[in-house]
Formats: C-alpha cells, sequence, structure tokens
C-alpha cells in the first residue's frame, strides 16, 4: 500500500469541473498546460469549417462538438450559438454535467510568477471559487480568507461569513485585453504587472468581464452566462463575454453572490488584429454606452427566487427598454 507521502494528490474538483475551449486554430497549447490540465475532462468547441480536424494531444480526456455537432443537437435552437466567434463556448457551458467550468482561449498559456514559479490557474480559480467573497462591504487588505490576511479594523463581524462565490475573473500577462481603438493607438504595450490580489468587485459595480481566463460555478450562475449572439452575420463583436459578465453580475447581485478578479494569471500570446477587431466593435462602442446605464439601473423583482427567473425578467426589461 502507498505511503500517505506517495499518494499522489487528488487535484481539487478532478469530477466536477469541465475545461471548455473554443477554437479555430488548434489545441497545442495544451502541451503546456498538461500537469494541470491532463486531469480535467474538456469539452472543445471547434469553431468554424466542421470538416476541418482539430488534433486534440494524447492523453487528455475529452468531447468535442463542431458546428454540425451543435446543428444536430439544437436543430432550430443552433442559431443562438455564435458561429466565427469565441463565443461559441457558451455551447461548452449547455453540454457540461458537472457543477464548475474553467473557460480558457488557445492563445493562453502557463504564466510564471514574479519569483519564476510556473502559475496553475486552474488550482487558483478553484481556490477562488471555493472560498467566499465579499461584496458588501470592501476589505482594505484584499482577499480575507488567503493564507496571511485577515479582515481589518472595522470590518463588520456580522458581514465576515461572506456569500458565496459564482464566477472567478484571470487577468492576463504579455497581451492585455484592450478593445482595438486602445490598442490601434498602443500596438507595443505589453502587461507586465503582476498584482498578487484577489478581489470581490462591490455590489452594485458593473466590470467588463473577458472570456479567456475565466470560471464559475455553472449550477449557481450557469444559465446567466449565456455569451452574446456575435460572429457570422451578427452587428457587433467582442461583446459577447461583456454582454454575459453584464447580465451575470446584476442576476449575482440580486441573488446575493460574489464575483472576484484578480489571480490567476495566464500568458496571453497573440494579439488578434487591431482593425479586424475595430470592424467587429465599432458598433458595439457606441452601443455599450447605452447598455451600460441600462444594466446599472436593471432592478430585479423579489419575485424572480431563480436564475433561470432573473434572466427572462432581464430579457424582458431589455426588449422593452433596448430594442
Ligand atoms: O472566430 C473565432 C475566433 C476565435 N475563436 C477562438 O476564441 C478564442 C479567442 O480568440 P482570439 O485569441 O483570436 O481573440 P482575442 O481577441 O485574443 O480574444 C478576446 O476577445 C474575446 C472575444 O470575444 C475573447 O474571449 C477574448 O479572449 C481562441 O480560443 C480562438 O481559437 C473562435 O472559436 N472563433
Ligand atoms: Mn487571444
Amino acid at each position: 500500500m502507498a505511503s500517505p507521502s506517495t499518494v499522489p494528490e487528488t487535484p481539487l474538483l478532478k469530477d466536477e469541473l469541465d475545461i471548455v475551449i473554443p477554437t479555430i486554430r488548434n489545441l497545442d497549447f495544451l502541451e503546456m498546460w498538461r500537469p494541470f490540465f491532463e486531469p480535467y475532462h474538456l469539452i472543445i468547441v471547434q469553431d468554424g469549417d466542421p470538416s476541418k480536424t482539430i488534433k486534440v494531444p494524447e492523453g487528455f480526456d475529452y468531447e468535442l462538438y463542431n458546428r454540425n455537432d451543435i446543428n444536430r443537437i439544437l436543430g432550430p435552437k443552433a442559431s443562438c450559438i455564435s458561429f466565427k466567434d469565441s463565443a461559441c463556448r457558451c455551447f461548452g457551458y449547455m453540454v457540461s454535467k458537472k457543477k464548475y467550468i474553467f473557460t480558457i482561449d488557445d492563445d493562453c498559456f502557463v504564466a510564471k510568477d514574479p519569483s519564476g514559479k510556473e502559475i496553475n490557474a486552474l488550482e487558483q480559480h478553484i481556490k477562488n471559487l471555493l472560498s467566499p467573497s465579499t461584496p458588501n462591504f470592501f476589505n482594505t487588505l484584499y482577499d480575507p480568507y488567503r493564507e496571511g490576511a485577515d479582515f481589518v479594523r472595522g470590518y463588520p463581524f456580522s458581514l465576515r461569513e461572506g456569500v458565496a462565490t459564482a464566477v472567478s475573473h484571470g487577468l492576463w500577462l504579455n497581451i492585455p485585453d484592450y478593445d482595438a481603438p486602445t490598442q490601434l493607438v498602443k500596438p507595443r504595450e505589453r502587461n507586465t504587472r503582476y498584482v498578487d490580489a484577489v478581489l470581490s468587485i462591490p455590489k452594485g459595480t458593473l466590470f467588463p468581464m473577458c472570456g479567456m481566463n475565466l470560471a464559475f460555478n455553472r449550477e449557481l450562475i450557469g444559465p446567466a452566462m449565456y455569451f452574446g449572439l456575435m460572429g457570422d452575420g451578427q452587428p457587433v463583436g467582442r461583446y459577447d463575454d461583456m454582454w454575459a459578465g453584464w447580465c451575470m453580475k446584476v442576476i449575482c447581485d440580486h441573488m446575493g453572490w460574489g464575483v472576484k478578479t484578480g489571480l490567476p494569471y495566464i500568458w496571453h500570446s497573440k494579439a488578434s488584429n487591431p482593425f479586424v477587431n475595430l470592424k467587429k466593435e465599432y458598433n458595439g462602442i457606441f452601443w455599450q454606452e447605452e447598455l451600460i446605464p441600462f444594466f446599472q439601473s436593471a432592478v430585479l423583482p423579489k419575485e424572480c427566487t431563480t436564475v433561470q427567473k432573473c434572466y427572462l425578467e432581464l430579457a424582458k426589461q431589455v426588449k422593452a427598454k433596448l430594442r
């Protein structure tokens, strides 16, 4: 019998978490993530031409879905899954049967922290999701549940239990997730700043959710994580994750759940073409100036006791106020 010291540590949430990857390129990046990802089940959503063969590196346990699969499974409803846009990833959230989801882009690699240690982004997301959030009162020493930190003087004891964490939003070293105008004026800017913090986004505050390094509790907030319809035939692009983030945050605030941002970092390697991105984002840059005030003022009635009811109510308000 193996002695306790040799028994391999079972990766956290090994059978309760799926890793969802949208791809229109290839999956070579998985080699670098192998030590961290291999124990987990992958759901690969292949975008673009379904006749193209996507090679999954040996040793990974995965499901792979292309557009033909999406059309077969959803029939006429397949039109709600974006085509030729990373928003297609939310199909993976739908077919998953697990409690947690981690989604990552195929141009995101393992980053190193300032000490040079490789960052297990998945492990950090799991820690973020399994520990409470503090959206109702800001803790100036950041994450109070972290080793070596705590609540500071003046923090109400009645609030120190925190609330359930629904979403963990990770960040990116190297290529930051800038919009096209910013990328055009700062083409060589790279993010080299590693901020060693995890923050709860305060209740009542929206934020720009990026889908490239993101984890969430699918059982809690899954129905609100629909990534807006973008890509082929749509007037706006690169607002899929933003849309989901705004809907999700309004609903989390209403349901009393938390959203965290900060660690973990990944290394984002490819800058997408800013001119192509400008065309995709152009309408969205105007659209969001109308959208944000809508989401900031959205109120969900107390009868909305489930995420589904919240989302349907939000949809009703969108239809009434945003068309
Ligand atoms: O038509 C497409 C284009 C891309 N993908 C896959 O989606 C991700 C992200 O693609 P990419 O790295 O090219 O785009 P970025 O600008 O860096 O991504 C940021 O913008 C958001 C787009 O809304 C995205 O979530 C952010 O990370 C890769 O895995 C591509 O392979 C696709 O499936 N279909
Ligand atoms: Mn990218």
